[in-house]
């Protein structure tokens, strides 16, 4: 990017000598077709990518070029045509919208490269796929890829207020979303959308879901702080139509984060409730005016009844009928509702709601309706179980929310590269038609299904708060295109990209794929306890900082012992999954070691199976998880003088903090152990001596 900001992993240096010339041959020469907006975001990516992997200007012809030794042709069939009938059309029109093929063939004494689609969105992730080839150094003379993404909808959440441009739970500066200046837009926001594209995201939702500060009486609540439910507001819109406008050329729908209550906030209705005919034809006239000026609106996101949030309890409505009102009104215009399950306070077990509010309504949800649900019962924690819904409701649009900024997983300061973790979820066998049913089966090939993630960009000139999570968005959207596509894999795509293949990526793919376990074992123990972070506004960091005293109800330390009964005879979480599930975390003896304290409440010196206590266990991986993480900034420090400075220095000042916090939370937590335990470490490490 010619701009102050990073380039992330679409850098597109000169290519190596061994596959130059062959680039060249073969890509020199570009004939796109002239159809879509997509088309000249298709021109501008070979200009920006051809341009540098091939160190000189391609050359994009709007009809295709003759004696050339070899070129590109880039073009739904029908404009691609005669060159088009090297491919059998029903082979492409076949293919999902998002879809893409491409082949060398040979034409008119040419070497062609054909890249063709149903729709222009595939030509665009087909054109980042080719350039991702080349970045990575791979033979592109004789191809024969044919993709589509396993998952219809792959969308990016972002958690922006408009007031002040503040993320929540955001760690790489002000929102990327410049809502003062809006519509008049800035390149970031294409660059942005370029991002996105390139690993195949086909969604956005812009603002934040807490779309209203609880406590707020609404529109006439005259002080300057605008709220995120006012860009629903006519005079708003159009900010709104203008990032349209930019992601369309890129293949991706724009979303909106909208209040439950905007029949109240935003018009003079004084109710909102669903079964009321003037708060559907609310809804119905707000919808047409969004379609009218945006008519590839993707639709809503809603977050109800949760943390405040207003939603149809406030009425004695179900989820299913406040949500059925908004999507009646997106149905003609073909929109979607994305209707969040993030629901607890009612149960002592926070982990249960979800399940028994949603899975009774499965069938409910009006058919272009989708729930929302977060991988595990309680909140993006470094590993969580799956949530029981997955597998609960198959009559019901699913979508599967992950968070891509690590709210618990030390923020924009530690390194945590979370594609293990989005692999673990996707790949759990959910036993919901019998065994080998897992998530990532669950929400593919289906209309309306897909994965969320919640958005981790800022306005940083790094994007992301700290240069090695930039993997994580990457590994998003790899990950929801492909989940069958490796951790490891996706990490070293990533890694070459955006540092370059040899020995320092090597080195860096090595950092990302331990950083995980790393992170679970300082911040949690890593045998199922979570969520024992500082809560509170004062000097420590909210989420960032330990204080497990603050969380009795979710480790349940006590003197005699430690851990969660979701047993039958605790809350009965465990019952919510189908068997065998049940039965396995039902029972100590079976339960996943990683999950024992999360589903049982054990005595300190319950003997694990190597005979290792509880209490010993816990202290051991505090310890372990500390080592690992000094023992990756000793690799990233050997990495000076090997890639750039600002990126040597900016991830090495980081690793310094991180070492220090993952003490901090070693010694809180060990600290903690022994005071309720009092039970000494046998290595006699402090504080539990
Ligand atoms: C947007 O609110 C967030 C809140 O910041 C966060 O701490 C928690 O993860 O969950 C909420 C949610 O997912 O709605």
């Amino acid at each position: 990017f010619d701009s102050e900001y990073d380039d992330c992993w679409l850098r597109y240096d000169r290519a190596e000598s061994d596959r130059l010339d062959t680039y060249r041959r073969l890509c020199t020469h570009a004939y796109v077709s002239d159809a879509g907006p997509e088309l000249v975001a298709v021109r501008e990516e070979l200009r920006r990518g051809l341009g540098g992997l091939l160190d000189r200007e391609p050359h994009l012809w709007h009809h295709p070029p003759r004696s050339v030794e070899g070129f590109l042709a880039i073009g739904g069939p029908e404009e691609l045509r005669p060159i088009s009938e090297t491919v059998d059309p029903e082979e492409v029109r076949a293919l999902d919208d998002d879809g893409f093929l491409i082949r060398s063939v040979e034409w008119e004494g040419s070497d062609c490269t054909v890249l063709t689609a149903p729709a222009d969105a595939g030509l665009v992730y087909g054109t980042f796929h080719l350039l991702r080839l080349m970045s990575l150094g791979e033979p592109i003379d004789d191809l024969d890829i044919v993709s589509e993404p396993a998952n219809a909808e792959r969308i990016v959440d972002h958690w922006d207020n408009p007031f002040r441009r503040k993320v929540e739970r955001g760690y790489a500066g002000p929102s990327i979303f410049d809502w003062e200046r809006l519509p008049d837009l800035n390149e970031r926001y294409a660059d942005y959308a370029r991002l996105l594209a390139s690993v195949g995201i086909n969604g956005i939702s812009v603002n934040n879901v807490n779309t209203r500060i609880p406590g707020r009486e609404g529109a006439n609540d005259a002080t300057s702080e605008w709220e995120g439910w006012q860009l629903i507001e006519s005079r708003n819109l159009e900010k709104i139509a203008a990032l349209a406008g930019v992601f369309r050329r890129y293949g991706i729908e724009l979303y909106l984060s909208v209040n439950f209550a905007s029949p109240v906030l935003a018009s003079d209705l004084d109710t909102a409730d669903p079964v009321e005919p003037e708060v559907a034809a609310w809804w119905e006239r707000k919808a047409t005016e969004v379609y009218d000026l945006i008519p590839d609106f993707g639709g809503f996101v809603v977050k109800a009844d949760s943390e405040g949030q207003l939603g149809p309890y406030d009425y004695d409505r179900d989820h299913a009928e406040g949500a059925n009102v908004i999507a009646e009104a997106l149905a003609p215009h073909g929109g979607r509702l994305w209707w969040r399950a993030f629901v607890y306070s009612e149960h002592d077990d926070r982990a249960v709601q979800a399940y028994e509010t949603f899975e009774p309504l499965d069938g409910e949800f009006a058919d272009n309706v989708t729930v929302q649900i977060k991988n595990g019962p309680i909140d993006f924690q470094p590993r969580e179980p799956v949530s029981t819904l997955f597998g609960a409701m198959p009559d019901t649009d699913l979508g599967c929310e992950l968070q891509i900024t690590g709210e618990y997983t030390g923020q924009g300061v530690h390194a945590c590269y979370l594609v293990p973790q989005w692999k673990e979820v996707l790949d759990f066998d959910t036993h919901a038609d019998g065994p080998d049913t897992p998530v990532k089966e669950l929400l593919a090939d289906r209309e309306g299904q897909g994965i969320a993630g919640v958005g981790i960009v800022g306005d940083d000139p790094n994007w992301f708060g700290h240069y090695l999570l930039g993997s994580n968005l990457y590994g998003f959207g790899r990950l929801a295109w492909d989940p069958d596509l490796g951790s490891e894999e996706i990490a070293d795509e990533w890694t070459r990209q955006t540092f370059g293949a040899g020995d320092a990526g090597e080195t860096i793919l090595e950092i990302l794929m331990e950083s995980w376990q790393a992170s679970i074992d300082y911040h949690t123990g890593g045998i199922g306890l979570m969520h024992m972070m500082y809560n509170g506004e004062a000097a420590l960091e909210n989420h960032y900082d330990p204080a497990p005293e603050e969380w009795p109800e979710y480790h349940g330390a006590t003197e005699e012992g430690i851990g969660y009964d979701r047993t039958a005879a605790g809350s009965g979480y465990a019952g919510q999954y189908r068997e065998p599930i049940a039965a396995r975390y039902e029972d100590p003896e079976t339960c996943p070691e990683e999950l024992l304290l999360f589903f049982h409440h054990l005595p300190w010196d319950h003997e694990l199976e190597d005979g290792t206590t509880v209490v010993q266990r816990l202290y051991d991986n505090c310890f372990a998880g500390v080592e690992a993480v000094e023992e990756l900034r000793d690799r990233w420090q050997g990495l000076e003088g090997e890639i750039d400075e600002r990126r040597y220095r900016h991830v090495a000042e980081r690793f310094d903090e991180h070492v220090l916090q993952a003490k901090r939370w070693r010694d809180t937590l060990c600290a903690f152990f022994y005071e309720h335990s009092g039970i000494k470490d046998e290595h006699g490490r402090p504080p539990a001596v």
